[in-house]
């Protein structure tokens, strides 16, 4: 269970405060839970703060009651936790069947990597020994990105807009890559997405706008709201203290 207790993420811009983040209160523990809001909101900000990568100003991040707020990045990945960026890193040199290894932790061997390989939609005799470098489509960066992270077998996974870049056909089988993670995963997805698709396979989906939690509860309660089904609906279910 990943808890956020009062994060907030304030920089200096030309010589004054600007609030990033504000306060924010959030306790993780479904399968998948999907971030959403308007651009701009601190969606990705915020989950750079629970992968290492920036520094929250104030707060505290709990993973399984653990106070993990002063490890870096990669004694927060040892304890479990894995991200995936926006825009896939290219690795010049390492080959898809190296990546995957060493994600894992051991020494795969190709029918081992194949497997993982075939869970992300990609034909996996054509891509093991394939440099991970510009050569990649977007899209086939993006599995691989999966891929590694189903090898880890984290705790919490964490992908920032991983529909950013994709093509539609692409897109429909990541979908089918995500609704597969949600089924066998033992630990949890947390997604940022702007895709109703993503959302709606989500246990729960916190809005941030504005650099606060705008608005949490299940995709039930939230979907009407965000596809401005209902004007009316209540929003706040579970508004986190
Ligand atoms: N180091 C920084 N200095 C100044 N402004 C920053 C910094 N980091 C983030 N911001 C600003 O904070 C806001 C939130 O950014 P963030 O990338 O977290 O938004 P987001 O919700 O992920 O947006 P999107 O949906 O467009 O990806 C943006 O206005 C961004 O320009």
């Amino acid at each position: 269970m990943l808890e956020l207790k009062n994060i907030s993420y304030i920089v200096n811009e030309d010589g004054k405060e600007k609030v990033i983040l504000k306060d924010i209160n959030l306790t993780v523990n479904e399968h998948f839970v999907a971030i959403t809001g308007p651009n701009g909101g601190g969606k990705s900000t915020l989950a750079k703060i629970i992968a290492g990568i920036i520094k929250p100003t104030t707060g505290q991040i709990l993973l399984d009651g653990e106070d993990i707020s002063e490890l870096n990045i990669t004694e927060r990945a040892k304890k479990g936790i894995s991200y995936a960026f926006q825009q896939p890193v290219h690795f010049k040199g390492l080959t898809v069947k190296d990546l995957v290894s060493i994600a894992s932790g051991k020494t795969l061997n190709v029918s081992q990597i194949c497997e993982i390989l075939s869970e992300v939609g990609l034909c996996a005799r054509d891509y093991v020994n394939r440099e991970v470098n510009a050569s990649l489509s977007g899209g086939e960066l993006k599995r691989i990105e999966i891929a590694m992270i189903i090898a880890r077998g984290t705790k919490l996974s964490l992908f920032d807009e991983p529909e950013a870049g994709i093509d539609l056909w692409s897109f429909n089988s990541l979908i089918k890559v995500f609704e597969k993670m949600r089924e066998e995963i033992n630990g949890t997805i947390l997604i940022i997405s702007h895709q109703e698709r993503i959302l709606n396979i989500a246990d729960k989906i916190v809005v941030i706008a504005n650099g606060h939690v705008d608005a949490i509860g299940s995709r039930d309660v939230i979907m009407p709201r965000l596809t401005g089904e209902s004007a009316t609906c209540k929003v706040l279910e579970e508004k986190q203290k």
